[in-house]
């Protein structure tokens, strides 16, 4: 699935309305109708479980009501994304894992409810004939089965009250039109304008003129607390692609109205306050629990903090056809099986060679671990190994040697050189270099800590090695001290893995800059600089040279413990050596070590619980 910004979205959009002729009309339209569709979905959900309009449970019982959990959520097995086949549990399973649904309609992950019909005969309405069993007993009562327009149907119409915060552009105009499906619904709607309605233009405006033709009550906000207090759900259609900046005036004082009714909000394509692209949210910014973003997934509902401000996150076609966004050149993904496959060219199912030998599947060098972190080089090695690599040869100094005998009966132990304390030195380069002769990758950085010299031996371990090579932790720190664009170019790839600290390091700003806006960072140091860049963090980025990014949301927050990057490290460096390419081995690794996380907070029932080791046994 891709991801867009505000302005790639906007491109889509004119190019539907200029060259294919579809009327901006006919896009809001659907938009409305999607979003009035979705609150449907969820007025049944909570009718069905009781709670309309029931008094505010608080924190996220609160945020969640009628929708089914999301946040924070690691749900672990199955298929993830929109790749698996339609109707498997493990994609049920997944998205609400992920938070983030497709739509069916555009062969994406299947929608409850939506326009299946009753479950009886699909075909067209009629008379189902008499017939008779063996005895001659009628088997099969005549039936008169007709269908409506079951995603627009509701038995719970009568408790729900559901008041439209309407703004000034096409968010506002797709709310407008969403209040009308819902009021055909039989729902009772109010509209409360941001601003004078009068100033809606174009589309917008048509939507203000017929949703005042039906009826629909309407008010504009005149300043102070409104009271929410009557209604039992918000739809926030206040701002979406075309807001710029922190919510001004009465619309600040709507979002933080909304914020504290404890009332569920569902906003229209982004949560009004949020920064589209980078994921920011300004002050204020709605905290939803259902996003029903239009045509593509917009890149800041996949980070921090937008990604927690958004809720469960549904994206539902409108009518720009998604091929669109790959004619035009749009090369920003949400990761997922589909993607791997697909975008990437991963053989997800990781099929081997029925004739194949450890050799047929590379020999990964890691050069990792010292004294007192010599068991960073261990996960780093153990993990290559799991990943499938065929051999791996971990190379410590030398003093620490003895102590690391069968420490994993599966790895090569090598010398490396070193100190006499079991620490690395500069001269330890050429020994390194001399064991990745003819190796498929080398893995630099888990546990090294920092030595005399140790840009030197950066330096000649970059310039001189031949294979891939994967730079993580304390290599990453010593890189970033580095003018290593001044280094002989390297032909073979470099992966660099850091951590948002690691990263404000590499590229010389605060990490607070690093966390603003992950994706477009990543993007343009992976470009400048021609290496494949992991991002890591909640919903790691990963980006290649060649503009290509890719957004993961495998993993939870149990998986923050020590280890568990290292683990990564050997990952990607054992798909590496199996002849995956830097952005394969990079995306892919990302991916499977969130999964793996997963079930290891399965196995154990509790995603706090999870150690480095469970991750790697759960590959
Ligand atoms: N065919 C289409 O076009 C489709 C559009 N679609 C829908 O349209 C949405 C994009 O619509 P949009 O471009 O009209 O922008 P939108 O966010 O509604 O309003 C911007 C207005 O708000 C104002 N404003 C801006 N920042 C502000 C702030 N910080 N604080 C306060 N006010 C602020 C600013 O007014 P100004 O201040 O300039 O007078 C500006 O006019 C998109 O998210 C999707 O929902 C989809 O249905 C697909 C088809
Ligand atoms: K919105």
């Amino acid at each position: 699935m891709h991801l867009v910004t505000a302005e790639e979205m906007r491109r889509l959009d004119r190019i539907t309305i200029d060259r294919l002729g579809i009327p901006a009309a006919a896009l809001m339209k659907n938009a409305g109708r999607a979003i009035a569709e979705e609150i449907i979905a969820l007025c049944n959900r909570r009718g069905e479980a009781g709670t309309a309009g029931g008094p505010r449970q608080g924190g996220e019982a609160a945020r969640d009501n009628g929708a089914p959990r999301n946040a924070g959520a690691w749900a672990a097995g199955g298929a993830h994304g929109e790749a698996a086949a339609p109707g498997a549990g493990g994609t049920r399973r997944a998205a609400a894992r992920s938070g983030v649904r497709g739509d069916a309609a555009a062969g994406m992950a299947p929608r409850s409810g939506g326009n299946g019909g009753d479950g009886g005969d699909a075909g067209a309405a009629g008379i189902t004939p008499r017939s008779s069993g063996p005895g001659g007993a009628a088997v099969t009562p005549p039936k008169l089965v007709i269908s409506g327009d079951a995603a627009l149907m509701t038995e719970h119409a009568e408790s729900e009250h559901w008041l439209v915060l309407v703004g000034k552009g096409n968010n506002g105009g797709d709310g407008l039109v969403a209040a009308r499906y819902l009021r055909e619904a039989g729902i009772a709607v109010s509209l409360l304008y941001a601003v004078p309605p009068e100033s809606l233009t174009g589309e917008a405006a048509l939507q203000r003129d017929a949703a005042a033709a039906m009826g629909l009550p309407a008010a504009v906000h005149g300043g102070g607390g409104p009271d929410f207090a009557g209604y039992s759900g918000i739809l926030d259609a206040l701002l979406g692609t075309g807001a710029a900046g922190a919510p001004r005036g009465a619309y600040a004082e709507l979002i933080a109205a909304a914020n504290a009714s404890g009332k569920p909000v569902v906003s229209a394509d982004i949560p009004s306050g949020l920064d589209a692209d980078t994921g920011e949210t300004h002050e204020p910014c709605i905290q939803a629990s259902l996003t029903v973003c239009l045509a593509f997934l917009k890149r800041g509902l996949l980070q921090y903090p937008g990604a927690g401000a958004a809720g469960r996150i549904v994206v539902r076609s409108i009518g720009i056809p998604a091929g669109l966004a790959r004619e035009e050149g749009l090369s920003a993904y949400w990761l997922t099986p589909a993607v791997l496959e697909g975008v990437l060219g991963v053989d997800v199912s990781r099929r081997r060679a029925p004739d194949g030998h450890k050799g047929t599947y590379g020999h990964v060098l890691v050069a990792a671990g010292s004294l007192r972190m010599s068991g960073a080089g261990l996960l780093a090695a153990r993990a290559s190994l799991r990943a499938g690599c065929g051999l791996t040869t971990w190379a410590v100094p030398g003093k620490l040697l003895p102590l690391l005998v069968c420490a994993a009966p599966e790895l090569m132990l090598a010398d490396a050189g070193g100190e006499a304390d079991g620490t690395w030195n500069a001269s330890a380069a050429e020994e390194v270099l001399k064991l990745a002769d003819g190796r498929d990758v080398l893995a630099i950085g888990p546990g090294i800590g920092r030595f005399e010299d140790d840009k030197a031996w950066l330096k000649a371990i970059w310039e001189g090695a031949e294979c891939p090579l994967v730079v993580d932790a304390d290599a990453l720190n010593i890189l970033a001290e580095c003018d290593y664009g001044s280094w002989r170019q390297r032909r073979a790839p470099v992966i660099l893995t850091p951590h948002p600290g690691e990263m404000a390091r590499l590229a010389g700003v605060k990490t607070k800059e690093v966390q603003r806006d992950r994706t477009g960072l990543a993007l343009s140091f992976a470009r400048e600089r021609g290496v494949t860049l992991v991002l890591k963090g909640a919903h790691t980025v990963i980006a290649s040279p060649d503009g290509r990014v890719f957004v993961n949301t495998t993993g939870h927050p149990g998986m923050a413990t020590g280890g568990a990057g290292d683990c990564l490290t050997g990952i990607i460096a054992g798909l590496l050596a199996q002849g995956l390419d830097g952005a394969q081995a990079a995306a892919f690794g990302v991916y499977l070590h969130g999964l793996a996380g997963e079930r290891a907070a399965l196995l154990r029932d509790d995603p706090a619980s999870v150690i480095a080791s469970d991750i790697i046994e759960a590959l």
